[in-house]
């Protein structure tokens, strides 16, 4: 039902419009591009993309965005809310939020260096948002098996998820959710064995072993942070991913390989990745007359 020319004649200038609030979002500010991507997977990993994450709390609803994870975490929201006072002002009353927010996920990577693919449009914005939902969402701190599920849960396999978390190439992490690995690894009183020697004394002064240190961030790719390309996987082959759940993908024979090819082929990883990212823009959507034209991507119409 989504439709790769559903806005062509009601809302033609909207890939520029987005492009352009991305555009000025990350010349402001370098790591929006990344968190702007994360928003969208976030929306889509839970209960799909309708722009569910993007609703405020109401008196009788809590939703996606100021749940955990989410809850000081996710970002860009005011971005969104920019672009979509913009496609308002061209086009009022015909884009929805959840398709605002893909759009702008995929001018994100590609504005950082990254591939560029083709979405079909046509997501309608939930009526609703509920915080349980983000059980969906992968936690760095769960075994691989339980990750790879609530990916293929959602229709996207294991080498979708592989490709995907090469999303991790741009962006930053804060200390807590990796900081297990760093001083006292499965109560051994010793750091993660794994954890390459000089990243590990560079996360450590990021993040030393006190309570404060909790919200310091790390980037997720030390070598080339703002830069969408294969260095997230050539780190996870020598041993310098950061979350735990990162550097899992090497100790599974199966991920292991897939990670090797993309850390080799980078040219790979940008098609595989733009494929896996219109898959995952297709989870759970609404079309047609369900849900609604969100005026306001921060409450319902
Ligand atoms: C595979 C399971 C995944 C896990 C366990 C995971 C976990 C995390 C965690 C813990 C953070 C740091 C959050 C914080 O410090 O507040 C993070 C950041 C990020 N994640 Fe993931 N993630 C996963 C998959 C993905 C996918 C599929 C994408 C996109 C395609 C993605 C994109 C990002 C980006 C870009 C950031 C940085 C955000 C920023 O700097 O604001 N992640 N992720």
């Amino acid at each position: 039902q989504l439709d790769y020319r559903f806005y062509d004649r009601t809302c033609p200038n909207l890939t520029r419009i987005v492009r352009f609030g991305v555009w000025s979002a990350i010349l402001n500010e370098t790591r929006m591009a990344a968190s702007l991507l994360r928003l969208h997977f976030h929306d889509c990993i839970a209960n799909g993309c309708d722009g569910s994450v993007l609703l405020d709390d109401t008196s009788t609803m809590k939703g996606e965005k100021n749940a955990p994870p989410n809850l000081n975490s996710a970002r860009g929201f005011q971005v969104i809310d920019t672009i979509k006072t913009n496609v308002e002002n061209a086009c009022p009353a015909t884009v929805s939020c959840a398709d605002i927010l893909t759009l702008v996920a995929r001018e994100a990577v590609f504005l950082t260096g990254g591939p560029y693919w083709s979405l079909p449009l046509g997501r309608r914005d939930s009526l609703t948002s509920n915080s349980s939902d983000n059980q969906h969402i992968p936690s760095p701190f769960e075994p691989l098996e339980n990750i790879t599920a609530k990916f293929t849960s959602k229709g996207l396999d294991m080498n979708d998820m592989v490709v995907l978390s090469g999303g991790h190439t741009i962006g930053f992490a804060q200390c807590f959710t990796f900081k297990q690995r760093l001083f006292d690894f499965d109560g051994t009183g010793k750091p993660d064995p794994t954890i390459d020697a000089s990243l590990l004394a560079n996360l450590q002064s990021t993040c030393p072993n006190q309570d404060n240190s909790n919200t310091n961030l790390a980037p997720l790719d030390h070598v080339t942070p703002s830069k969408f390309d294969n260095m997230y996987f050539k780190n996870l082959v020598n041993n310098s991913g950061v979350l735990g759940s990162d550097q899992a993908l090497m100790e599974d024979n199966t991920t292991a390989s897939i990670v090797i090819g993309y850390s080799t082929l980078p040219l790979l990883f940008f098609s595989e990745f733009g494929a896996s990212m219109a898959k995952l823009a297709s989870v759970g959507v609404i079309t047609g007359q369900e849900g609604e034209i969100r005026k306001d991507c921060k409450v319902v119409n």
